[in-house]
């Protein structure tokens, strides 16, 4: 027969086992989410950084832009980078893009690891895995539409009608079919970040990755684009990840990784589900 005592000492135990699995998960959910455990991400994982760090050579000093940062992102999931300016937002998602390599640490993207892979090899799964949507649109001035969209399908090979016809779709995807023909000079800023987007998607990558997406937009056209990245993000199942120093956008997103001084200062992780969740 248990004792009283016993039956005290057992609940004191039970106690204490449950407050150390509340603060394993609350930790879990301030730093980067356990794969395997509660809010883990809800699918494997696209891009994976573990202690990465970049460091640039700036005259005689070295800037540290990250100084050891762990952050995955997962298949489908849509996630907010924010932190003040300087802090290594950019930096990070040039490097979760392959646009860049870390100094140390390592990084996968699609389960491979870039420092095994030569520039050739970074920039074939860059296009292959990745679109990147840039504040300042970056189309090129002098093509129209149909021909910036359908311009990453060249670097693969993909033929002339073929080329085209995709990058029409694309353009349909984002309610542009009416500007097929038009330069970026002949469209608003919406419109061209819209372009972008299409050219990001045309490859159709695993993940988009935004860096200030609505930065040169007004209200409506951000609004517009935010719009289209969520509906690519739960029709689609392209995993987005967005900097912004946007409250509201970043208020969207279900989950929000906070960078300051080159560190994730706060991860709340991807939880179950997909897509935006919250402010919807
Ligand atoms: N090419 C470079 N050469 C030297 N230092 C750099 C370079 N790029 C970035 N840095 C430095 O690295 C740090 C992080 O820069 P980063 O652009 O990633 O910040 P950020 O958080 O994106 O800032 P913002 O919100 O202003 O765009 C900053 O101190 C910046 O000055």
């Amino acid at each position: 027969m248990t004792s009283r005592t016993d039956q005290q000492r057992d609940d004191q135990q039970r106690d204490q086992q449950r407050d150390q699995q509340r603060d394993d998960r609350q930790e879990s959910a301030l730093s980067t989410p356990d794969p395997t455990g509660p809010g883990a991400p809800p699918g494997p994982a696209a891009i994976e950084a573990v202690g990465v760090t970049r460091s640039y050579r700036f005259g005689d000093s070295t800037v540290e832009a990250l100084r050891g940062v762990s952050f995955t992102v997962a298949e489908g999931e849509y996630a907010a980078i924010v932190g003040p300016s300087g802090s290594g937002k950019s930096t990070l998602m040039h490097l979760l893009g392959c646009l860049d390599r870390p100094t140390s640490g390592t990084l996968r993207v699609g389960g491979r690891d870039v420092a095994q892979l030569s520039d050739g090899e970074l920039a074939d799964l860059r296009n292959r895995e990745i679109g990147f949507v840039f504040q300042a649109f970056q189309l090129l001035p002098r093509s129209s539409a149909v021909d910036n969209v359908a311009l990453p399908l060249l670097y693969r090979g993909v033929k002339a009608p073929q080329r085209r016809a995709r990058a029409a779709a694309a353009l349909e995807a984002v309610n542009l079919g009416h500007r097929l023909t038009h330069r970026p000079s002949q469209m608003s800023g919406g419109e061209q970040q819209r372009v972008a987007i299409a050219r990001a998607l045309v490859g159709e990558p695993r993940i988009l990755l935004a860096d200030e997406p609505t930065g040169n937009l007004d209200s409506r056209n951000g609004a517009e684009v935010m719009r289209i990245l969520e509906e690519l993000n739960s029709t689609r199942g392209v995993a987005v990840v967005l900097v912004t120093h946007d409250d509201e956008v970043a208020g969207r997103a279900r989950r929000q990784v906070r960078v300051r001084d080159g560190l994730v200062e706060l991860d709340t992780g991807a939880g179950p589900g997909t897509g935006p969740g919250v402010g919807r």
